[in-house]
């Protein structure tokens, strides 16, 4: 129990036992971790918000020259002080939490990357099921999506597929048939499902509709995922460090 102050008023002196919130203190700390932890993906995914529109309107505006001149100049020192402070890409971002699935800047689905629409991905009976909406900013034939674009979706949506089966992997194969092309600024809707699994290879299928439309496949997809053995997974990943893997002290 805490009996006072120390001669210089300063730290508590202690006869051993702890105060309620001495007993307290580790989840206190832990509890004021997570809310730093959330304010901080809130804070990733608002600046997120901020770039995506940006990018869109960067490639569809037709602003005067000069202004496009101002804006690339604000910009670059908007981004001067995030330059300041980056972490080594060995680092796992500290608001990442890859075991739990949490990867913030994924250029598929991280909602604080300027690159993803961001997908949305999530599990329903076995089957993953995504929905985004792709902007200008992904346009290959006019009007239409890249095909790359939707080649990206569909491997991370095959990639999920397996993760939920149980079975993630590396990609090593991905096949896609492009049956009709993808619009732009209209709700998407994917599936992808896990079709067999022999030894280490999983092969997975997916689909990219309209939200609107489930009925008509776009593009269709085929992946297979390979299990990495314990040595090709230290190989190729022993390097990254997670800083923000929980501590055994609490
Ligand atoms: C809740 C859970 C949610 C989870 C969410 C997670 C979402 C994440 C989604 C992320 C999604 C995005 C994910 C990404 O973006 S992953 C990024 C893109 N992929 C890569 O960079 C992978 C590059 N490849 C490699 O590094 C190597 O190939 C690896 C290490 C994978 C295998 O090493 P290696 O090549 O030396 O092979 P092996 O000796 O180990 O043997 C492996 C077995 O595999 C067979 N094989 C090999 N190649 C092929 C092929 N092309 N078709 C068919 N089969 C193939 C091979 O014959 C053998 O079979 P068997 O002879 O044993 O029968």
């Amino acid at each position: 129990m805490c009996r006072g102050r120390d001669a210089a008023g300063g730290h508590p002196v202690t006869d051993g036992e702890k105060t309620p919130a001495e007993e307290h203190a580790p989840a206190t700390r832990r509890l004021h971790a997570v809310d730093g932890l959330l304010g901080r993906r809130e804070a990733i995914s608002e600046l997120g918000d901020a770039l995506r529109l940006l990018v869109e309107y960067a490639t569809t505006t037709e602003a005067p020259t000069e202004e496009l001149r101002r804006a690339a100049e604000r910009i670059r020192q908007a981004a001067a002080p995030l330059g300041e402070r980056v972490r080594d890409r060995e680092v796992l971002p500290t608001a990442d939490d890859l075991l739990g699935g949490v990867r913030m800047y994924n250029p598929v689905t991280g909602s604080g990357s300027a690159l993803a629409p961001p997908l949305h991905i999530a599990a329903d009976n076995g089957v993953a099921v995504g929905t985004c909406t792709l902007g200008m900013a992904f346009e290959g034939p006019p009007t239409y999506a890249h095909g790359g674009v939707s080649a990206m979706l569909l491997d991370q949506m095959l990639g999920y597929a397996a993760g939920i089966a149980g079975h993630p992997g590396m990609t090593v194969r991905l096949d896609t048939t492009y049956r009709k092309p993808v619009p732009l600024l209209t709700p998407l809707r994917l599936t992808a499902t896990v079709q067999d699994i022999d030894g280490r290879r999983v092969t997975a299928t997916g689909q990219l509709t309209t939200a609107d439309d489930p009925d008509t496949v776009l593009v269709a997809a085929t992946g297979v995922f390979i299990a990495l053995r314990a040595e090709q997974a230290r190989r190729l990943f022993g390097r990254v460090v997670n800083t923000n893997r929980p501590s055994r002290a609490g």
